[in-house]
């Protein structure tokens, strides 16, 4: 099979010695949107900056559409590149600011004008196709710039941060757009984001750095509910982290012995008792049941193990969600919400016990390290 984009243990290693990508693999086929997540010099832009050509490849091969690309210079590789700041001209249109790529090319004017038109008229700025982009807001310069690394009609679209200068609001509704844009075109996206809610909500496969390394490639909704490694389980959603080890297993699930007791979650590896493991619980898949009338045993039977005793700190009402804040008693504390109607503010006053459970299936069970 014949990828969009292949890295195969690709490396940079700059002049002054940092690593900042090791060992980097990704196979992506057309048309998909991959966002890389991670913190701050994890090595996203590097990455991202190898592909397009700005940055050389230290180690590892880059293939586009089968051919290794290492040492083909960036105006030959059939990519576009975004920038958060844009880098429109200011003193060019916005007609000519999209058309500078072909123009630079050397397109015939005919052709170069159709293209554009009918790039302009996709993203909706023909209304403003002869001002300049200083006087435009965000939003726009953030389609005229979309507009101009599309116009080349690339194998792949880079962008690093695109929505990064935008208010919230504006943020929100260029997702949307970008999303259904990308997928109108069948374009392959590579996206650099350190905004998780951004990379859930657009991309079809997420790939999650750390320290130059990859720790997940995983659609948006399996990184979230089932995490490889305890780098993801912190950095992805609102989990809950207990280490324990193996104590063995029972009808598909692990059993781990933990500081809070004996729980059990759904595990990723083969279990082999006494291995230290992280048993990771989404926010999400925890019940609260007030303490005083909770019946240990009535939820031992429908939970199993997982029963761990808290304290109610802060209850607040947003609308019809409750909004609850647990201690546990090694004192970390967890945020958790539910319909009012579930979680009532007379049953659960601050300063009371409760119980926390969750059904295994829902917790993942990954090693230590
Ligand atoms: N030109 C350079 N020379 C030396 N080290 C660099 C250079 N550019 C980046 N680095 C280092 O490489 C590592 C990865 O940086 P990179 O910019 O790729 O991370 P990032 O994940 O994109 O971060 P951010 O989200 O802050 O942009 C960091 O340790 C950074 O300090």
């Amino acid at each position: 099979m014949i990828y969009d984009l292949e890295l195969m243990k690709v490396g940079k290693v700059y002049d002054n010695g940092t690593t900042a990508v090791a060992e980097f693999d990704l196979a992506v086929t057309k048309g998909e949107f991959i966002a890389f997540l991670g913190p701050s010099g994890c090595g996203k832009t590097t990455t991202l900056r190898m592909i397009a050509g700005f940055e050389s490849i230290s180690s590892g091969d880059m293939m586009i559409k089968g051919v290794r690309m290492n040492d083909v210079p960036a105006q030959r590789r059939p990519t576009s590149t975004i920038f958060q700041n844009y880098a429109l001209f200011p003193h060019m249109t916005v007609r000519r600011n999209v058309g500078y790529g072909l123009a630079v090319k050397g397109l015939p004017k005919a052709e170069m004008d159709a293209k554009v038109d009918r790039i302009l008229a996709a993203l909706g700025l023909e209304d403003i196709a002869d001002r300049k982009p200083e006087r435009l807001s965000g939003g726009q310069r953030q389609r005229i710039a979309l507009a101009r690394g599309l116009v080349v009609e690339p194998d792949i679209l880079l962008l690093d941060e695109p929505l990064g200068a935008l208010d919230a609001n504006l943020r929100k509704a260029i997702q949307n757009e970008l999303k259904l844009l990308q997928k109108n075109l069948g374009v392959t996206f590579i996206f650099v984001t350190h905004a998780q809610s951004e990379a859930l909500a657009l991309s079809d496969r997420v790939v999650v750095m750390n320290q130059g390394r990859v720790e997940q490639i995983s659609p948006p909704h399996q990184l979230y509910t089932r995490p490889d490694t305890p780098f993801v389980a912190q950095f992805v959603g609102r989990n809950t982290i207990f280490s324990g080890v193996v104590k063995g297993s029972e009808g598909g699930m692990a059993v781990a012995e933990t500081a809070s007791g004996t729980l059990t979650g759904k595990p990723s590896f083969a279990l082999a008792s006494g291995v230290p493991i992280n048993l990771v619980v989404p926010a999400e898949a925890i019940e609260v049941f007030p303490a005083a009338d909770a019946r240990r045993d009535r939820l031992a039977s429908e939970f199993g193990d997982n029963l761990i005793d808290a304290r109610i700190d802060r209850f607040d009402v947003v609308g019809h969600i409750s909004h609850l804040n647990v201690t546990l008693s090694d004192n970390r504390s967890i945020m958790l919400e539910g319909h009012v109607e579930k979680y009532r503010p007379d049953t659960f006053a601050i300063g009371s016990q409760v119980i926390l459970s969750w059904s295994p299936e829902q917790a993942t069970v990954i090693p230590a390290h």
